[in-house]
């Protein structure tokens, strides 16, 4: 299966287009790093990959497909900071519930405490909280994770840690990863391959 953007554009409102005529693939066995400048909108594209805005122009596709509206998706986002992405009146074993039954094994490899399902999101550190948007983000059905500078505020530590998590539950499952980064060094250690998305791209 393949996730695909074809000549996708995107403007907020009336303003100037952030960039136009992106075109990328990625594979479902893939570990694709995604490299552009500052404020070209990269987070914008992780979005429009994983649904939640549709393009100007252009089209996303999965498996030649246009992308689901309804339901669980197959692409899942996962953000720098957790807290943004966590509902603060829900207790942790909640948010899991979001993406249905939860994998255990997933859990475990992600260092993920028993005890810590029965607390309130305010009650964890950031990195705890980040290993539950990524356990909520790899439910049976992803097909995707698009990781938009996911493990950025986290100590080298725990950023190994996740990674290391993370690439083993991909292989087994066969979920294509982007991993989008600021670090270079991260992106080279990671992926297979690069896009480097630059101003040809802003400029059409
Ligand atoms: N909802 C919105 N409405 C209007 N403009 C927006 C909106 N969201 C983002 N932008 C603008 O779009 C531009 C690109 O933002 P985006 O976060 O996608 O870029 P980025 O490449 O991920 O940036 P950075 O590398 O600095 O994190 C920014 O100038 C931002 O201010």
């Amino acid at each position: 299966m393949q996730l695909k953007a074809e000549n996708v554009s995107f403007r907020y409102g009336n303003n100037t287009p952030l960039f136009e005529n992106v075109t990328l693939e990625v594979n479902e066995d893939e570990i694709v790093g995604i490299v552009a400048p500052s404020g070209f909108g990269k987070t914008t594209l992780c979005k429009i990959l994983a649904g939640y805005e549709s393009p100007s122009t252009g089209e996303v596709t999965l498996g030649g497909s246009p992308l689901p509206v309804v339901g669980y998706h197959p692409v899942q986002l996962v953000f720098q900071h957790p807290e943004k992405a966590i509902n603060p009146r829900w207790k942790m074993g909640q948010v899991l519930s979001e993406s249905g039954e939860q994998d255990q094994e997933i859990l475990q490899m992600l260092g993920i405490q028993k005890e810590w399902l029965k607390r309130w999101p305010n009650e964890l550190s950031g990195g705890e909280l980040q290993r539950f948007c990524i356990a909520r983000a790899l439910a049976s059905h992803t097909r995707f994770l698009i990781a938009d500078e996911m493990t950025t505020m986290l100590d080298a530590i725990t950023q190994a840690q996740i990674w290391q998590a993370v690439m083993e539950i991909a292989k087994k499952r066969k979920i294509g990863i982007i991993v989008v980064s600021h670090d270079e060094s991260l992106i080279q250690k990671l992926c297979q391959r690069v896009i480097r998305l630059n101003v040809n791209e802003k400029e059409g």
